[in-house]
């Protein structure tokens, strides 16, 4: 008989039921197969789409088929959503617009997505007395201090300048005209309405934000299970020019920097969130790899030669294009100059450390990219649809 499984307190962890608001995306994909592969817990899956979790959906063959239920339905608009919140023990509400190139774009969307619709959520969890955990953004923090430092001061060298901290670093955004910020600050006044519920009516609430998760399933490539004209994150942009053959596009010369952890590290973090509320409730967290921080042009010469790796494909002449991130992205846009999340209270409250190095990230998602998109791409390629 398998061992009964215990919390970090070491307390029997009962099984529960879960309702997943965008379990068919990104990061719902890895959290679905986890709880099914390794949990009792049940699932609730609520999404527009459920593409991603096909293959957790379709055979009824598979033992966990009674722990997950998929009810296709946008949050906006349902009133299901209130009955399904009640029918579990917790809401994990991941639904969201969160691709840059629509914050400028598409501000209203991206405002209404990302504060008006998750209102209901929290509300709903706070009236019924449900644990709520939300995913809001590394981007809440905008840019770092240092950032307005003269180029030359030393102090741009000083941790305490840049290194982002749940209970102490500002949030700094641009100016309303550029609309990027649009998408930080509506996960910002959700995360202060959280909060405050939390604080008034005692809603037992965690807060996520996740620093550059990626790895397989991440977005689409465009023009294949994607519209053509789409502009995925970087991860799948970057996957996108590698598989055409064609130059990795740094947008204002690649000098932002990132740390990027890999989706099965940080899915581990969010487990022991699920299982561990009495260490959980209350926080924000801060989940990321500060030890996997690049620019993003070492990103764009790393995954490069990665790929050239694991396709054996040959290199091309110039692997690399500078592009002006307002012919890439439009009018509004706006970047953070560098993201390292400070791990003390993630620590503290979990024991958690992300383990896998960009390299080897790289490595498996770059080897599932090419085994799923590269005969696609080269189809679409030698056949491409004229335009009308
Ligand atoms: N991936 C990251 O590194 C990252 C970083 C920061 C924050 N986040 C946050 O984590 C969450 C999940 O991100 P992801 O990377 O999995 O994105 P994703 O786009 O892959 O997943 C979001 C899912 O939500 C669904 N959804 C959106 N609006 C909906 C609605 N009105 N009704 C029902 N479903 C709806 C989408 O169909 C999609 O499947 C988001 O809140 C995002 O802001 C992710
Ligand atoms: O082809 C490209 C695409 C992007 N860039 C630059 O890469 C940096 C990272 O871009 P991206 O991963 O698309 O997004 P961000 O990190 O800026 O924002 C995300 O962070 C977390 C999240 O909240 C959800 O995932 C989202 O807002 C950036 O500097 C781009 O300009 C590029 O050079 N070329």
């Amino acid at each position: 008989m398998a061992a009964a499984r215990v919390d970090l307190d070491g307390r029997p962890i009962r099984p529960m039921t879960i309702c997943m608001i965008g379990a068919g995306g990104f990061i719902g994909s890895h959290l679905c197969e986890k709880l099914l592969m390794e949990t009792p817990h049940k699932i609730l899956a609520l999404d527009v789409y459920n593409d991603k979790i096909k293959h957790l959906l379709e055979p009824d063959s598979l033992h966990w088929s009674d722990r997950i239920q998929f009810h296709r339905l946008n949050i906006k608009h349902d009133s299901r959503l209130e009955g399904l919140i009640r029918m579990a023990d917790l809401t994990i509400n991941l639904a969201a617009i969160c691709t840059p190139a629509d914050y400028n774009t598409r501000p209203l969307d991206t405002i209404y997505s990302n504060f008006i619709d998750a209102l209901p959520v929290v509300k709903y969890c706070s009236e019924n007395n449900k644990r709520l955990i939300h995913f809001s953004t590394c981007e809440v923090y905008g840019k770092t201090i240092g950032s307005f430092l003269p180029k030359e001061s030393p102090l741009r060298q000083d941790p305490s300048y840049y290194v982002l901290k749940e209970d102490d670093s500002p949030c700094i955004f641009g100016p309303i005209e550029k609309q990027r910020w649009s998408y930080a600050c509506a996960k910002q006044l959700i995360e202060r309405l959280i909060y405050a519920e939390g604080a008034e009516n005692g809603l037992e609430f965690t807060i996520v934000r996740p620093f550059n998760w990626i790895g397989p399933r991440m977005d689409f490539i465009p023009g294949i299970d994607g519209p053509s004209e789409g502009v995925p994150r970087v991860l799948a942009c970057f996957s996108n020019n590698l598989l055409r053959r064609e130059p990795l596009k740094l947008v204002d010369g690649g000098q932002s920097q990132r740390t990027f952890v890999y989706i099965k590290d940080a899915i581990e973090a969010v487990m022991l969130m699920i299982e561990n509320p009495a260490r959980a409730n209350g926080q924000i967290f801060n989940v990321g790899n500060p030890h996997n921080e690049v620019t993003v042009r070492q990103l764009a010469e790393m995954m490069t030669e990665v790929y050239l790796k694991v396709s054996g494909e040959p290199p091309i002449e110039s692997p690399t294009i500078d592009v002006s991130s307002k012919e890439f992205y439009g009018e509004g846009y706006d970047d953070s100059d560098k993201r390292i999340p400070d791990m003390t209270i993630i620590n503290r409250q979990l024991g958690w450390n992300p383990k896998t190095s960009l390299w080897d990230l790289l490595e498996s998602t770059l080897t599932y990219q090419h085994r799923t998109y590269a005969d696609a791409v080269r189809k679409a390629m030698a056949n491409p649809i004229p335009s009308s």
